[in-house]
């Protein structure tokens, strides 16, 4: 008896330690950061920088940066939190997403909507207030467009899910871009059409690697409803088209050699890439290729942002 109580002194966490309200408050604010997808929404940022960057010769003034960026950055992690919402009982039944806060029970509903409601709010508000009220409402219409109708509606409504929500993950860079000129540029749609056409092979290529969780969840991914095959053939038509698409700054003549060059490697990897799927039913495989996607939408970008100041620095 004295031995087991002496056992159970030792393994107990010193009060101090358990009942921190600071340390809680600190584990409380990583499961909201967990509502953000933090590095989805930094990579749309960096595409968002770069619009603001080659809106206009020089530098953006860097007030412009900084509110833009927060704006957009706020607003996009409202989505993803209000998504978070939306989706828990599908994120409990898949393996990628179960440990998300929601799921866990580390956070409530009501709380993340709370969350999401206060940090979009401020968001837009920033916008209206310090950038221009066109970026505010584009913003709105994004993060709605995540939110709401991607979300709530197509996501389980048809398999081209994620080419119609794909629009709203692929503003940024045309937000960025309205955020330093006030206006819409048909050069800002060039840089959302290479993220909308480059979505399909980004999505398509995890899920044929988590067909099994989007089956158990019953959602209706293109691999699910159509099968890998089809979905394969899918990926290499959107790599051709995004590959089209990625010619436009260069014939427009918003971007130079150095872009060509750079976008031209890019584009003979994911094209490797996207073959290699083709011809394969290895999941590693699949989960390569969506891997180097985001490497290739963050080089494409930084390469875009070089070649601009290359040419305005030479
Ligand atoms: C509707 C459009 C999109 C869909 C359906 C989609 C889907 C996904 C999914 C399911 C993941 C896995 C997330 C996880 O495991 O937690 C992911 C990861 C990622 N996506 Fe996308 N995505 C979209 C658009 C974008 C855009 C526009 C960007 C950036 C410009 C982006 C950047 C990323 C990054 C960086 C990751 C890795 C996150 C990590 O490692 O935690 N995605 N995407
Ligand atoms: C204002 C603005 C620019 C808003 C865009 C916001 C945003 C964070 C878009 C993210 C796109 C994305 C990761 C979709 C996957 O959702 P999913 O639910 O299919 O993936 P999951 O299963 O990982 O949750």
């Amino acid at each position: 008896m004295q031995h087991s109580n002496i056992k159970h002194s030792t393994i107990q966490p010193p009060d101090h330690i358990t009942q921190s309200p600071a340390i809680e408050a600190i584990s409380q604010w990583r499961d909201y950061l967990g509502l953000c997808k933090l590095k989805v929404v930094a990579v749309m940022l960096l595409t968002a920088l770069v619009g603001m960057c080659l809106a206009v010769p020089e530098l953006p003034a860097f007030s412009t940066l900084f509110w833009g960026l927060s704006g957009i950055g706020l607003a996009s992690c409202s989505a993803a939190a209000v998504n978070h919402v939306v989706d828990s009982h599908i994120d409990e039944k898949m393996a990628r997403t179960r440990h998300r806060p929601l799921p866990q029970g580390k956070i409530t509903h009501q709380q993340a909507l709370l969350f999401a409601a206060i940090i979009g709010v401020i968001g837009i508000t920033a916008l209206v207030i310090f950038i221009n009220p066109l970026t505010a409402w584009l913003t709105l219409a994004s993060l709605i467009g995540y939110a709401v109708v991607y979300s709530m509606w197509l996501k389980r409504a048809t398999p081209q899910n994620i080419v119609i929500g794909g629009v709203a993950g692929a503003a940024p860079p045309l937000l960025g871009w309205v955020a330093v000129t006030g206006s819409l540029d048909p050069n800002s749609l060039l840089l959302m059409l290479i993220i909308f056409a480059w979505t399909p092979p980004h999505f398509w290529a995890l899920c044929i690697a988590r067909k099994a969780d989007y089956q158990k969840a019953g959602i209706p991914m293109l691999p699910v409803t159509h099968g890998e095959a089809f979905t394969k053939l899918q990926i290499i038509l959107y790599t051709l088209l995004m590959v089209a698409t990625t010619a436009f700054p260069y014939l427009t003549q918003m971007s130079g050699e150095f872009y060509l060059i750079g976008v031209v490697a890019l584009n003979l990897r994911f094209m490797q890439w996207a073959w290699k799927v083709y011809n394969s039913d290895d999941k590693q495989v699949a989960m390569g290729m969506f891997r180097y996607s985001i490497t290739y939408i963050m080089m494409l970008f930084v390469v875009l942002l070089i070649d601009h100041y290359y040419a305005f620095f030479s």
